[in-house]
């Protein structure tokens, strides 16, 4: 589908950065990006967000490029979202909507699907106008109209009705989580759980470290559902835990925070993060700080963190470690792509294990086993298959075993 992206520069943070980001967002979500149109603004314009004479470029874009849908860099209220589709006579998106068509694209697990739904329809009901009739045609539509109801009731009605529908669905699962991790905490392995702005590099490393094979690639958002395996790390931990997650990114639609808490929830469990650093990127300051953002939105800001400096190979940096006394920090520089590093990672979250409290006695060695990541199958035996714990829907034997062993 070929877009024309729109970005407003209002004078704060990297604009170049964000207009790249919106490319990666839009191709993600499947757009094909044709033209780039930017302004600078020192407050957005109430009815169209840009100028009127803006508004006439665009439109002028629109047609010389045959562009079939116009994505926006940012937030835009009903409102003006109604005005440019007008003027523009071409389909409008918001930062929020391309984000959140993005997540239901990618949705895999039946729990990821009523979360990114539950978005989407909180979100659409907050722009609800009139003529909105998708849900009453899925329905049947005829005899759904209750006595004196406008269409616009209607809508309201069955967005609400389906939205608390969603949300007792989504509480059930969430109860029989917890149960299941509660009977899980009872033997005590170690969790690690990786996190990190998208397209870090969380799944590569995950992969590195665990073999399992997972969906890596250039796009934003492109793993969903949080995957666990088993690794051995040697005779002085035996096994942890390491979860690869979501993604964030910046603004990232409030409503799939709070969707998605749940899919995190393995995460607040965690008893250590590795927050996964680009290291190449020119704005990784501001990615690790949005990250920090959505870690404290979660309730997982108290775990410890090791930053994981991630794509040294792209960043022309050493492997290395770093130690910082004061905030207790550890920083380590890798690349999971080519693997140089690996070892000094391995070390630090061995450290990190043996230090928590309730650290367990070693397993007991197999023969032929190696120490190093999951080289040995043995190592993910029980946890080969589907254990994508978000669709865990209860199978205790196939279930990496989560303690909260609280901060540290
Ligand atoms: N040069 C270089 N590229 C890397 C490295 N690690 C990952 N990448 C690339 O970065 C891109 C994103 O990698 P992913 O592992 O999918 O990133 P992610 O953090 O899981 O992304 P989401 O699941 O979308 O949040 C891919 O194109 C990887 O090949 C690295 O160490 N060096
Ligand atoms: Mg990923």
């Amino acid at each position: 589908m070929r877009a024309a992206l729109v970005g407003i520069d209002f004078g704060q943070g990297d604009f170049a950065a964000s207009v790249e980001e919106l490319q990666l967002l839009a191709r993600s979500a499947g757009a094909d990006p044709v033209t780039t149109i930017t302004a600078k603004r020192s407050s957005p314009d109430a009815a169209y967000f840009v100028g009127s004479g803006k508004a006439d470029e665009i439109g002028d874009a629109v047609l010389d490029h045959q562009i079939e849908i116009v994505i926006f860099n940012h937030a835009l209220s009903p409102a003006q979202q109604r005005n440019l589709e007008k003027r523009l006579n071409v389909r409008v998106l918001d930062r929020t909507s391309l984000i959140l068509d993005i997540f239901a694209q990618r949705a895999k697990s039946h729990e990821g699907k009523l979360q990114v739904e539950l978005a989407q329809l909180q979100h659409l009901a907050t722009r609800l106008i009139r003529g909105w009739t998708h849900l009453e045609r899925q329905k049947g539509g005829i005899g759904l109209r209750g006595p004196g109801e406008t269409q616009l009731e209607t809508d309201r009605r069955l967005i609400g009705e389906r939205v608390k529908a969603l949300r007792a669905r989504l509480d059930k699962l969430r109860k029989q989580h917890d149960t299941q991790r509660r009977a899980r905490g009872r033997s005590q392995t170690f969790s690690v759980s990786l996190v990190g702005y998208t397209n870090a590099g969380k799944s590569t490393l995950f992969n590195a470290v665990t073999k399992a094979g997972v969906y890596v690639a250039d796009q934003l958002f492109a793993t969903l559902d949080t995957t666990s395996r088993r690794v051995y790390l040697g005779e002085d931990v035996g096994q942890v835990v390491i979860s690869d997650t979501v993604g964030f990114v910046r603004e990232l639609p409030h409503q799939l925070v709070a969707a998605f808490r749940a899919t995190l929830e393995e995460t607040i469990h965690a008893d250590l993060l590795l927050h996964v650093v680009d290291a190449s990127s020119p704005v990784r300051m501001e990615q690790i700080e949005q990250v920090n953002l959505v870690l404290k939105e979660i309730g997982a800001d108290h775990i410890p963190q090791i930053l994981v400096w991630n794509k040294i190979d792209a960043a022309g940096l050493e492997p290395s470690i770093e130690r910082d006394e004061y905030d207790k920090i550890s920083r380590v520089f890798i690349s999971a792509r080519t693997g140089a590093g690996l070892d000094l990672l391995r070390a630090s979250i061995v450290e990190w294990a043996q230090a928590a409290p309730g650290a367990r006695p070693p397993r007991p060695r197999y023969e032929g086993e190696d120490s190093g990541y999951g080289d040995d199958a043995d190592d993910e035996a029980d946890l080969q298959d589907d254990d994508t714990l978000a669709a865990d829907d209860g199978e205790p034997g196939k279930t990496p075993t989560i303690t909260h062993v609280g901060s540290h």
